[in-house]
């Protein structure tokens, strides 16, 4: 059921208000100046609060801003006098859902509560969905490798630097664009991917850039590209030890003006993109053999992150099984397993060429096909 609080000093609005929303069939609570609302805010977690603009000791607005600032979730509807509509629209700037005026025309007031409510819902929810994928991405180990990329993600996350990261298959490179872009200030935008390894050679420029109608046989309609797509966000380019070298020089031109141009277009557009790439090859060794532009390479790694191989953290790998153990538990909704000691030390003396990639399968592979303990017998059958 929504919760609601009125904060109004005039009793006899509380009292209507109280009469009205209880009726609907809300839980109503009340409170008699900004203070005592900020007090009830600050303990109980209210979807919408109902709040007179000027009261004693604390004004609507002052209320309003500091129960924003403490992030409640608690959807504002200001309650105004009539005639005094600018301090409404003020506190709409301000962040309010909205705001009725006095005395309130009952109809407004259910629709714009109902509306409110269902705003204080969506909130939570966003709220709730961020912190499970920021779980999901959340980069498990203690060992000294990859704590250090973890200070250096920390570090470079609130710039703009280019990020180039490096490692292996699976090693956890796409993890590490990830939680850059989620703890960087670009976090509200997108982070578009793109897999330079698995687009065909004569699509990535149109993938990228984009093209007009009529560009190419087949572009039957204007596209927009993933530069475009990531504008104020961040550009992941995965695999870019596989990009075309006349990919590489549009890139190139991209990074260096901030500008691109569609296939088949001639119109500069400007774009604000932080660029991460990634990449398991030895990009100097594809300069020397003519495969990768050496400009575009400095370019690109300002910051250098190397994700080692799972073979070169083996301490991680108990933590890594237990947070798999977890993860495909929820996915399938089923209790969590249990591996036994001497399971775990096997597991962690397997070669893992395959990475992380290869653990997390094997985990799950475990989990369908053994019982609630998983014993040493098992790993060696399935591993
Ligand atoms: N340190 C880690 N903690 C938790 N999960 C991890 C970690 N490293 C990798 N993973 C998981 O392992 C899998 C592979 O990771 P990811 O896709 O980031 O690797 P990658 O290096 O980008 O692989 P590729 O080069 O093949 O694209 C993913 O499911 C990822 O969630």
């Amino acid at each position: 059921m929504a919760k609601l609080i009125i904060v109004d000093d005039e009793k006899s609005i509380r009292a209507a208000l109280r009469d009205i929303l209880e009726y609907e069939g809300y839980e109503v609570d009340e409170a008699k100046d900004g203070e005592e609302g900020l007090d009830m805010i600050m303990r109980t977690s209210y979807d919408v609060a109902l709040c007179d603009i000027r009261m004693p000791k604390m004004d609507g607005l002052e209320l309003l801003q500091k129960a924003n600032e403490a992030s409640k979730g608690t959807q504002f509807v200001m309650i105004s006098a009539y005639g005094n509509v600018e301090n409404a629209v003020e506190a709409t700037k301000r962040g309010a859902f909205d705001f009725i005026t006095k005395p309130p025309d009952l109809n407004r007031l259910l629709i714009t509560v109902r509306n409110a409510i269902e705003r204080a819902k969506l909130v939570q929810e966003t709220k709730t969905l961020k912190k499970r994928i920021y779980k999901l991405n959340e980069i498990v180990g203690e060992s000294a490798p990859i704590q250090k990329v973890k200070e250096t993600i920390n570090r470079v996350a609130a710039t703009e630097a280019r990020v180039l990261i490096t490692g292996a298959n699976g090693s956890g490179k796409e993890m590490v664009a990830k939680q850059i872009h989620e703890k960087g200030s670009r976090s509200n935008q997108s982070l578009i991917e793109v897999n330079c390894a698995a687009i065909p050679g004569e699509l990535i420029e149109s993938e990228l850039f984009g093209h007009e109608k009529g560009a190419f046989t087949g572009a039957s309609a204007r596209r927009v590209g993933k530069f475009e797509q990531a504008d104020s966000g961040t550009l992941f380019l995965d695999e870019i030890g596989d990009m075309s070298l006349s990919a590489q020089a549009k890139v190139l031109r991209a990074l260096q003006e901030n500008k691109i141009t569609r296939v088949g277009g001639d119109k500069e557009i400007k774009v604000n993109v932080r660029v991460i790439a990634a990449t398991n090859k030895d990009l100097r060794q594809e300069i020397v053999n003519g495969n990768f532009r050496e400009d575009l390479f400095h370019r690109l790694s300002v910051i250098v992150i190397h994700v080692p191989p799972l073979a070169e953290r083996r301490t991680d790998i108990p933590l890594l099984t237990e947070k798999f153990l977890h993860d495909i538990a929820t996915e399938y909704g089923s209790t969590v397993k249990e591996l036994a000691p001497d399971a775990m030390m096997y597991l962690q003396s397997l070669p893992w060429t395959g990475n992380v990639r290869e653990l997390r399968n094997v985990v799950e592979r475990l989990v369908i096909m053994c019982g609630e303990e998983i014993t040493l017998e098992d790993v060696k059958a399935y591993a």
